[in-house]
């Protein structure tokens, strides 16, 4: 194989997701780096051979992480022939409406934005300087999540605080954008009549949101200024009382770094639990704390539904995506029971078995299971920034 290629690095909160494609945007493979528990381990599942490794490098020596990867991926691609590389970086902010080819001006953006999205944005940092020193003949492209947010009016992105700190940016932006632009797609293509409605996407996985669409269009989402806010996720609170901060912060409380580690990796599932971030491993625990943790997660995800119904004016679709919605009837199903008051009646027998539509035929609201494709959008938005730029990929 002699094609060009195309590389995507989705930098997760607990996962650095891999696509390899085509310059034509045909996927040849996909994997992902688990950096949960070390050692760090490679697992390519999709592609033209099963790869499953543990690789030596230190999770945050991205250098090395990247040279072992690409090592790896040299025994079945040929990575002399790599000419991008895409990255999803989760905050884009005030600055990108869209992907960019990245330069040391739109580096230096996205560093500056890291306090609000301490578990994403180093990460990004990390791997795009990495590439920049092993392969320099490499371009780099960003794509990001809040820029699919942007068709959000600017009452829902609004605070409210002195209109002065919004202008400073101090405002709602949304996240996931790539994967809620994925489902976008894929529901224009399969199920273009909800396409067109009024559709909620729950994005549940290692960090969750809920999106309000309007024929594809973002509207409204849990996540507001950092990827905190909204639902509970794994180690994360997902929206707090303010008041709560100004006591942890208060005089003889905490410092603002250990406020942080405490919202960002001790709260959500692992931090009601006690037991794990994993929901995998609270729904086989008979622990009550294991429950009150889901109980929590389901019952703040259905208010979080019904609000956004509200934004949109009414609710034809809830989409579940991301690792936690595309494989765990349990969690769907306890969301969907909370919303039979809306109309929404669920199929248990399609649940279970992950099917794409979950709810009867007599449901008013019909409840899907979609497999979200961020790489693929990365991928996509990136030839398109080539193309623009005029870069060759022949
Ligand atoms: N095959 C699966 N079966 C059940 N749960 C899964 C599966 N895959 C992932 N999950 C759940 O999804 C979470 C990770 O979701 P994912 O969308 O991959 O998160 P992230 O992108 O933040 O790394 C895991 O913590 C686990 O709870
Ligand atoms: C924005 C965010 O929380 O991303 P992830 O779910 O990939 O951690
Ligand atoms: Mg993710």
């Amino acid at each position: 194989m002699t094609q060009p290629l195309l590389l995507t690095l989705n930098a997760g909160s607990s996962s650095v997701k891999i696509g390899i494609f085509t310059a034509g945007a045909a996927r040849l493979a996909s994997g992902v780096i688990d950096f949960r528990k070390p050692p760090l381990r490679l697992h390519l599942h999709e592609g033209p051979a099963e790869l499953d490794v543990a690789l030596h490098a230190a999770p945050e020596d991205a250098a090395a992480v990247l040279a072992e990867t690409f090592d790896w991926l040299a025994r079945h691609f040929q990575i002399d022939r790599l000419v991008a590389i895409g990255h999803r970086v989760v905050h884009g902010g005030a600055g990108f409406a869209g992907p960019v080819r990245l330069d040391d001006a739109a580096i230096a953006t996205i560093a500056a934005l890291t306090p609000n999205a301490p578990l994403h944005q180093p990460q990004s940092l990390r791997l795009i300087r990495a590439v920049a020193a092993l392969r320099p003949d490499v371009v780099q492209i960003a794509s990001f999540d809040t820029a699919f947010h942007r068709t959000q009016s600017d009452l829902v992105s609004r605070f409210a605080i002195p209109r002065a700190l919004h202008d400073t940016g101090i405002r709602r932006y949304g996240f996931h954008g790539l994967s809620y632009a994925s489902i976008a797609a894929s529901m224009a293509r399969d199920v273009p009549a909800l396409a067109a409605g009024r559709v909620v996407v729950a994005h549940l996985g290692s960090g969750a949101s809920l999106c309000a669409l309007e024929g594809g269009h973002s509207r409204d989402s849990s996540m507001g200024f950092s990827t905190l806010d909204g639902i509970p996720m794994a180690t994360r609170c997902g929206a707090l009382d303010p008041g709560v901060l100004l006591h942890l912060l208060g005089p003889g409380e905490q410092s603002l770094g250990q406020v942080e580690d405490l919202l960002y990796h001790r709260s959500g599932l692992l931090g009601v639990s006690g037991i794990s971030a994993d929901s995998r491993v609270l729904l086989d625990s008979d622990a009550p704390e294991a429950r009150e943790a889901i109980a929590l997660f389901t019952f703040r995800i259905a208010g979080e539904v019904a609000r956004l119904a509200a934004t949109l004016g009414g609710l034809d679709a809830l989409v579940f995506t991301a690792g936690i919605g595309e494989n765990q009837p349990r969690i769907r199903a306890a969301v969907c029971e909370r919303l039979a008051w809306l109309g929404l009646a669920l199929d248990p027998a399609a649940n279970e078995a992950n099917a794409p539509r979950i709810s009867t035929s007599a449901s008013r609201i019909a409840a899907l299971v979609i497999r979200t494709d961020e790489e693929r959008v990365v991928a996509e938005e990136a030839l398109a920034v080539l193309a623009a730029g005029g870069v060759g990929v022949s």
